[in-house]
């Protein structure tokens, strides 16, 4: 496929952004099934995106639990057709706070509403596309819940396990057109700023370095680090399954299952085309931040401090590289926690980033929910550069 150059890019984006403003406000005088204009809302937006540059960023509100029914909640969402499924507003210190996102999911929404908005990303790492989605947010604001989702249950399972799913059937139907994919998994953890390999057998055994390196205009590879070449869904899920209950959780005042770690899920996918010979190779990180708590609320103590401690500390230095980068500054610290070192082809590359901002609709959350908010105002506005796809053309005689 040819590349269009910049300009082209540009004119095409505006058009499109008319496309979209113009259905968003009902301006298109035809009949248009509702399914297929959603369908190519999203399209359209997912391009305009991808052709602004810039971080994405999706809110999702956690409902407020059972007990709790009787609070008002914190949050509500703004009825305006501009802000319609885009703004969230926060009641906090008497004040209401607005805000405005890509997209903004309702405490009420499913996980599957949630991952056919992402359907397209993910399927874009096929395509030869980085694609890193995170999810960050207050301790106990619905992270997991998003990306992992609950085991064991359909209805609630999360965006990776429906990730996998996606790649994979999505591979198969490819096949007749003569695409042939290899798919390979690898799981790490950064815990109290260490990388821990979660699919190595002797993952504690010590002497291992676990070095991030960026290859220009190429992938980032970690020494030492456990790749699996995986054939099946099934194959992939028995991975996924291991490395969580391998993963360092606790329980803590906040949260009874609390990820005391940030949990990285890759796929690396190699696509071959058998008669072209063209390849593409995407990636597809998917990434369970550890969430920021404060110590006076989760009054944890020992070891569980000492972890707290690491990932304030490590949220706090992705907080300021992404104030850097919106700021345009000439140094941004990316070397300051493995953490920001291995997303930084994420934040400042060629990838297509996505950030879940989870909140929580309880009263009591609102500060730290403002906190998250404006945080995530702040990445929307960071700028990554136009994504690229990696292909490339084997030699004929190839196998
Ligand atoms: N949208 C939701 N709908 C129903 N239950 C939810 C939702 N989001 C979160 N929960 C529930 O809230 C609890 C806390 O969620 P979760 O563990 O995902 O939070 P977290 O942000 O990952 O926390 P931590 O940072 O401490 O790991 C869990 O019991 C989870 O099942």
């Amino acid at each position: 496929m040819m590349e269009s150059n910049y300009w082209e890019r540009q004119q095409e984006m505006e058009d499109r952004k008319k496309i979209v403003q113009d259905l968003q406000n009902g301006r298109v005088e035809n009949s248009l099934h509702i399914f297929e204009e959603e369908m190519l809302r999203k399209k359209l937006s997912n391009t305009i995106m991808d052709l602004k540059g810039n971080i994405r960023v999706f809110c999702r509100v956690r409902p407020l639990v059972l007990d709790d029914s009787t609070k008002m909640p914190s949050t509500s969402y703004p009825i305006s057709i501009e802000a319609r499924g885009r703004g969230v507003d926060l009641s906090y210190n008497g004040q209401n706070k607005s805000y405005m996102f890509d997209h903004v999911f309702t405490h009420e929404a499913s996980q599957q509403e949630i991952f056919v908005e992402i359907e397209e990303l993910v399927q874009s790492a096929l395509d030869g596309y980085k694609v890193c989605i995170f999810a960050y947010g207050q301790t106990g604001s619905g992270k997991t819940y998003t990306m992992m989702g609950r085991s064991n249950d359909l209805e609630h399972k999360g965006l990776i396990p429906r990730s996998l799913e996606h790649i994979f059937q999505t591979g198969q139907s490819l096949l007749p057109h003569g695409w042939v994919y290899t798919i390979k998994v690898s799981i790490l953890e950064i815990y109290n700023d260490k990388i821990r390999d979660l699919l190595s057998m002797d993952r504690l055994v010590g002497g291992k370095k676990f070095l991030i390196q960026h290859i220009p205009k190429g992938n980032t590879t970690v020494s030492d680090l456990t790749i699996v070449e995986v054939h099946s869904v099934e194959e992939a899920s028995s991975l996924l399954h291991k490395a969580t209950q391998r993963r360092s959780v606790g329980r803590t005042q906040m949260n009874q299952h609390s990820s005391r770690s940030h949990f990285v899920f890759t796929l690396r996918i190699s696509g071959v085309h058998e008669t072209t010979k063209k390849q593409v190779d995407g990636i597809l990180n998917l990434i369970d931040l550890a969430g920021n708590e404060r110590l006076s609320k989760s009054k944890s103590t020992g070891d569980q401090r000492k972890e707290t401690t690491e990932i304030n500390s490590s949220l706090l230095c992705l907080s300021n590289v992404i104030t850097a980068l919106s700021r345009k500054c000439g140094h941004v610290p990316f070397r300051d926690s493995k953490l920001t070192y291995l997303l930084q082809p994420c934040l400042a590359g060629d990838s297509k980033t996505l950030m879940f901002v989870n909140i929580s609709s309880d009263p009591s959350s609102a500060s730290e929910s403002f906190t998250s908010l404006e945080f995530a105002r702040n990445v929307n506005a960071c700028g990554i550069g136009i994504p690229q796809r990696q292909t490339k053309m084997l030699p004929s005689d190839s196998p």
